[in-house]
Protein backbone atom coordinates (compact mmCIF):
# COMPACT_ATOMS: atom_id res chain seq x y z
CA UNK A 1 0.00 0.00 0.00
CA UNK A 2 1.58 3.58 -1.03
CA UNK A 3 0.41 5.91 1.58
CA UNK A 4 1.51 9.88 1.40
CA UNK A 5 2.68 11.46 4.40
CA UNK A 6 3.05 15.06 4.78
CA UNK A 7 2.48 18.30 6.93
CA UNK A 8 3.79 21.85 7.04
CA UNK A 9 7.63 22.35 8.32
CA UNK A 10 8.25 21.90 12.20
CA UNK A 11 4.88 20.02 12.19
CA UNK A 12 6.35 16.88 13.41
CA UNK A 13 6.29 15.00 10.28
CA UNK A 14 9.67 13.56 10.68
CA UNK A 15 8.67 12.14 13.65
CA UNK A 16 5.72 10.54 12.61
CA UNK A 17 7.54 9.13 10.08
CA UNK A 18 10.18 7.39 12.50
CA UNK A 19 7.15 6.54 14.26
CA UNK A 20 5.75 4.33 11.27
CA UNK A 21 9.25 2.94 10.71
CA UNK A 22 9.39 1.25 14.12
CA UNK A 23 5.98 -0.10 13.82
CA UNK A 24 7.49 -1.94 10.14
CA UNK A 25 6.39 0.48 7.06
CA UNK A 26 9.31 1.28 4.86
CA UNK A 27 9.36 4.97 4.45
CA UNK A 28 10.70 6.40 1.44
CA UNK A 29 12.08 10.57 2.89
CA UNK A 30 12.20 13.42 -0.09
CA UNK A 31 13.81 15.57 1.98
CA UNK A 32 16.97 12.94 2.56
CA UNK A 33 16.66 12.36 -0.91
CA UNK A 34 17.12 16.02 -1.57
CA UNK A 35 20.53 16.15 0.46
CA UNK A 36 21.32 13.53 -1.24
CA UNK A 37 21.39 14.48 -5.23
CA UNK A 38 23.28 17.54 -3.69
CA UNK A 39 25.94 16.18 -1.85
CA UNK A 40 29.64 16.55 -2.19
CA UNK A 41 30.96 15.72 -5.25
CA UNK A 42 27.43 15.26 -7.18
CA UNK A 43 26.32 16.62 -10.24
CA UNK A 44 23.47 17.75 -8.49
CA UNK A 45 25.96 20.32 -6.39
CA UNK A 46 27.84 21.26 -9.30
CA UNK A 47 24.73 22.64 -11.20
CA UNK A 48 23.90 24.64 -8.21
CA UNK A 49 27.13 26.02 -8.04
CA UNK A 50 27.02 26.83 -11.75
CA UNK A 51 23.44 28.66 -10.86
CA UNK A 52 24.26 30.61 -7.70
CA UNK A 53 27.88 30.78 -7.91
CA UNK A 54 30.95 29.24 -5.59
CA UNK A 55 29.74 31.42 -2.89
CA UNK A 56 26.87 28.73 -2.00
CA UNK A 57 30.01 26.73 -0.79
CA UNK A 58 31.30 26.12 2.66
CA UNK A 59 35.47 25.68 2.98
CA UNK A 60 34.42 22.33 3.01
CA UNK A 61 32.96 21.96 -0.40
CA UNK A 62 29.49 21.16 0.80
CA UNK A 63 26.35 22.93 0.07
CA UNK A 64 26.05 25.66 2.45
CA UNK A 65 22.47 25.01 3.56
CA UNK A 66 21.64 27.74 6.29
CA UNK A 67 23.36 30.45 3.81
CA UNK A 68 21.03 28.65 1.00
CA UNK A 69 18.01 28.67 2.69
CA UNK A 70 18.10 32.60 3.60
CA UNK A 71 18.54 33.40 -0.13
CA UNK A 72 15.90 30.84 -1.67
CA UNK A 73 13.30 31.46 1.72
CA UNK A 74 13.59 35.20 0.62
CA UNK A 75 12.97 35.25 -2.82
CA UNK A 76 11.00 33.23 -5.05
CA UNK A 77 12.55 33.38 -8.22
CA UNK A 78 15.32 31.91 -6.40
CA UNK A 79 13.75 29.41 -4.84
CA UNK A 80 12.01 28.22 -8.25
CA UNK A 81 15.38 28.20 -9.32
CA UNK A 82 16.74 26.09 -6.95
CA UNK A 83 14.19 24.01 -7.19
CA UNK A 84 13.88 23.28 -11.12
CA UNK A 85 17.89 21.69 -10.21
CA UNK A 86 17.23 19.93 -7.51
CA UNK A 87 13.49 18.56 -7.69
CA UNK A 88 14.14 16.35 -11.26
CA UNK A 89 17.20 14.66 -9.16
CA UNK A 90 14.60 13.84 -6.91
CA UNK A 91 11.88 12.58 -8.69
CA UNK A 92 14.84 10.09 -10.16
CA UNK A 93 16.32 8.78 -7.36
CA UNK A 94 12.67 8.39 -5.96
CA UNK A 95 11.49 6.31 -8.71
CA UNK A 96 14.51 4.32 -7.89
CA UNK A 97 13.86 3.53 -4.23
CA UNK A 98 9.92 3.32 -5.13
CA UNK A 99 11.25 0.18 -7.42
CA UNK A 100 13.43 -1.38 -4.71
CA UNK A 101 10.19 -1.09 -2.26
CA UNK A 102 8.72 -4.45 -1.44
CA UNK A 103 5.19 -4.72 -3.40
CA UNK A 104 3.49 -5.78 0.19
CA UNK A 105 3.59 -3.94 3.52
CA UNK A 106 3.19 -0.24 3.89
CA UNK A 107 5.02 2.28 1.76
CA UNK A 108 5.21 5.98 3.45
CA UNK A 109 6.30 8.44 1.36
CA UNK A 110 7.39 11.17 3.31
CA UNK A 111 6.90 14.39 0.89
CA UNK A 112 6.85 17.58 2.43
CA UNK A 113 5.79 19.38 -0.64
CA UNK A 114 3.14 16.88 -1.30
CA UNK A 115 0.39 19.35 -1.73
CA UNK A 116 2.44 21.68 -3.41
CA UNK A 117 3.74 19.15 -6.46
CA UNK A 118 -0.14 18.24 -6.94
CA UNK A 119 0.60 14.63 -6.40
CA UNK A 120 -1.68 13.87 -3.83
CA UNK A 121 -4.19 11.59 -5.68
CA UNK A 122 -0.96 9.38 -6.50
CA UNK A 123 -2.22 7.72 -3.01
CA UNK A 124 -3.83 5.40 -1.76
CA UNK A 125 -4.10 7.33 1.85
CA UNK A 126 -2.70 10.43 2.91
CA UNK A 127 -1.48 11.19 6.26
CA UNK A 128 -1.12 14.98 7.52
CA UNK A 129 0.35 16.20 10.43
CA UNK A 130 -0.74 19.24 11.06
CA UNK A 131 0.14 22.09 13.91
CA UNK A 132 -0.95 25.32 14.19
CA UNK A 133 1.54 28.07 12.71
CA UNK A 134 2.84 29.55 16.36
CA UNK A 135 3.57 25.94 17.27
CA UNK A 136 5.79 25.62 13.98
CA UNK A 137 7.21 28.58 14.50
CA UNK A 138 8.05 27.96 18.04
CA UNK A 139 9.23 24.83 17.40
CA UNK A 140 11.87 25.87 14.83
CA UNK A 141 13.40 28.88 17.07
CA UNK A 142 13.55 26.53 19.94
CA UNK A 143 15.25 23.57 18.26
CA UNK A 144 17.03 25.07 15.14
CA UNK A 145 18.00 28.50 16.61
CA UNK A 146 16.15 29.99 13.15
CA UNK A 147 14.81 33.53 14.00
CA UNK A 148 11.08 34.34 14.09
CA UNK A 149 11.21 35.87 10.19
CA UNK A 150 13.21 32.99 9.19
CA UNK A 151 10.73 30.32 10.32
CA UNK A 152 7.59 32.83 8.51
CA UNK A 153 9.51 32.98 5.63
CA UNK A 154 9.39 28.79 5.30
CA UNK A 155 6.09 28.88 6.17
CA UNK A 156 4.94 31.25 3.32
CA UNK A 157 6.49 29.35 0.67
CA UNK A 158 4.63 26.01 1.30
CA UNK A 159 0.53 25.39 1.16
CA UNK A 160 -1.53 26.78 3.48
CA UNK A 161 -2.71 24.18 6.53
CA UNK A 162 -6.32 24.49 4.86
CA UNK A 163 -4.75 22.99 1.75
CA UNK A 164 -3.00 20.33 2.98
CA UNK A 165 -6.04 19.27 5.62
CA UNK A 166 -8.16 19.14 2.47
CA UNK A 167 -6.35 15.77 1.26
CA UNK A 168 -6.01 14.08 4.14
CA UNK A 169 -7.79 10.95 4.42
CA UNK A 170 -5.95 10.88 8.01
CA UNK A 171 -5.15 14.42 10.06
CA UNK A 172 -3.07 13.80 12.74
CA UNK A 173 -2.87 16.43 14.95
CA UNK A 174 0.13 17.20 16.84
CA UNK A 175 -0.31 19.57 19.41
CA UNK A 176 -0.13 16.89 22.53
CA UNK A 177 2.63 15.50 23.92
CA UNK A 178 5.22 12.96 22.13
CA UNK A 179 3.49 9.96 23.61
CA UNK A 180 -0.29 11.55 22.44
CA UNK A 181 1.40 11.80 18.49
CA UNK A 182 3.04 8.50 19.14
CA UNK A 183 -0.78 7.45 20.28
CA UNK A 184 -2.47 9.12 17.26
CA UNK A 185 0.18 7.61 14.89
CA UNK A 186 -0.26 3.43 15.94
CA UNK A 187 -3.86 3.98 15.59
CA UNK A 188 -3.31 5.41 11.72
CA UNK A 189 -1.03 2.62 11.31
CA UNK A 190 -3.51 -0.04 12.82
CA UNK A 191 -6.31 1.39 10.31
CA UNK A 192 -4.23 1.11 7.51
CA UNK A 193 -3.42 -2.36 8.24
CA UNK A 194 -7.28 -3.30 8.58
CA UNK A 195 -8.74 -0.55 6.47
C1 LIG B 1 17.16 25.49 0.79
C2 LIG B 1 17.77 24.29 1.48
C3 LIG B 1 19.22 24.08 1.02
C4 LIG B 1 17.76 24.58 3.00
O1 LIG B 1 18.25 23.46 3.68
P1 LIG B 1 17.87 23.14 5.22
O2 LIG B 1 18.86 22.10 5.66
O3 LIG B 1 17.80 24.42 5.98
O4 LIG B 1 16.39 22.55 5.20
P2 LIG B 1 15.89 21.05 4.83
O5 LIG B 1 16.33 20.70 3.45
O6 LIG B 1 16.24 20.12 5.92
O7 LIG B 1 14.31 21.27 4.75
C5 LIG B 1 13.56 21.47 5.93
C6 LIG B 1 12.15 21.80 5.58
O8 LIG B 1 12.09 23.04 4.85
C7 LIG B 1 10.97 23.01 4.00
N1 LIG B 1 11.40 23.20 2.59
C8 LIG B 1 12.54 22.76 1.99
N2 LIG B 1 12.56 23.11 0.69
C9 LIG B 1 11.40 23.77 0.47
C10 LIG B 1 10.83 24.38 -0.67
N3 LIG B 1 11.46 24.36 -1.85
N4 LIG B 1 9.62 24.99 -0.52
C11 LIG B 1 8.97 25.02 0.65
N5 LIG B 1 9.46 24.46 1.78
C12 LIG B 1 10.65 23.84 1.68
C13 LIG B 1 10.32 21.63 4.17
O9 LIG B 1 9.31 21.70 5.15
C14 LIG B 1 11.45 20.78 4.70
O10 LIG B 1 10.96 19.67 5.44
C15 LIG B 1 16.95 23.00 1.18
O11 LIG B 1 15.72 23.05 1.86
C16 LIG B 1 16.71 22.73 -0.29
O12 LIG B 1 17.60 22.35 -1.00
N6 LIG B 1 15.44 22.95 -0.75
C17 LIG B 1 15.09 22.75 -2.14
C18 LIG B 1 14.76 21.31 -2.38
C19 LIG B 1 13.35 20.99 -1.91
O13 LIG B 1 12.36 21.50 -2.44
N7 LIG B 1 13.25 20.11 -0.90
C20 LIG B 1 11.98 19.75 -0.33
C21 LIG B 1 11.59 18.36 -0.55
S1 LIG B 1 11.87 17.68 -2.16
N1 LIG C 1 4.41 16.49 20.22
C1 LIG C 1 5.60 17.11 20.31
N2 LIG C 1 5.99 17.71 21.44
C2 LIG C 1 7.17 18.36 21.53
N3 LIG C 1 8.07 18.46 20.53
C3 LIG C 1 7.75 17.88 19.37
C4 LIG C 1 6.51 17.17 19.19
N4 LIG C 1 6.48 16.71 17.91
C5 LIG C 1 7.63 17.10 17.34
N5 LIG C 1 8.39 17.81 18.21
C6 LIG C 1 9.71 18.45 17.95
O1 LIG C 1 9.46 19.52 17.07
C7 LIG C 1 10.51 19.62 16.10
C8 LIG C 1 9.91 19.47 14.70
O2 LIG C 1 9.50 18.12 14.52
P1 LIG C 1 9.94 17.29 13.23
O3 LIG C 1 11.40 17.43 12.96
O4 LIG C 1 9.38 15.91 13.37
O5 LIG C 1 9.11 18.15 12.16
P2 LIG C 1 9.09 18.07 10.60
O6 LIG C 1 7.69 18.38 10.23
O7 LIG C 1 9.67 16.80 10.11
O8 LIG C 1 10.05 19.27 10.21
P3 LIG C 1 10.71 19.54 8.76
O9 LIG C 1 9.61 20.04 7.92
O10 LIG C 1 11.75 20.55 9.01
O11 LIG C 1 11.32 18.26 8.28
C9 LIG C 1 11.51 18.54 16.44
O12 LIG C 1 12.52 19.09 17.23
C10 LIG C 1 10.69 17.53 17.23
O13 LIG C 1 11.48 16.79 18.10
Amino acid sequence: MRVGLTGGIASGKSTVSSILRELGAVVIDADQIAREVVAKGTPGLAAVVEAFGPDMLTPEGELDRPKMGALVFADETQRKVLESIVHPLVFERYAELEAAAPADGIVVHDIPLLVESGRAEEFEAVIVVDAPEELQIERMVRDRGWTEDDARARIAAQATREQRRAVATYLIENTGTREDLRLAVTEVFEALLAP
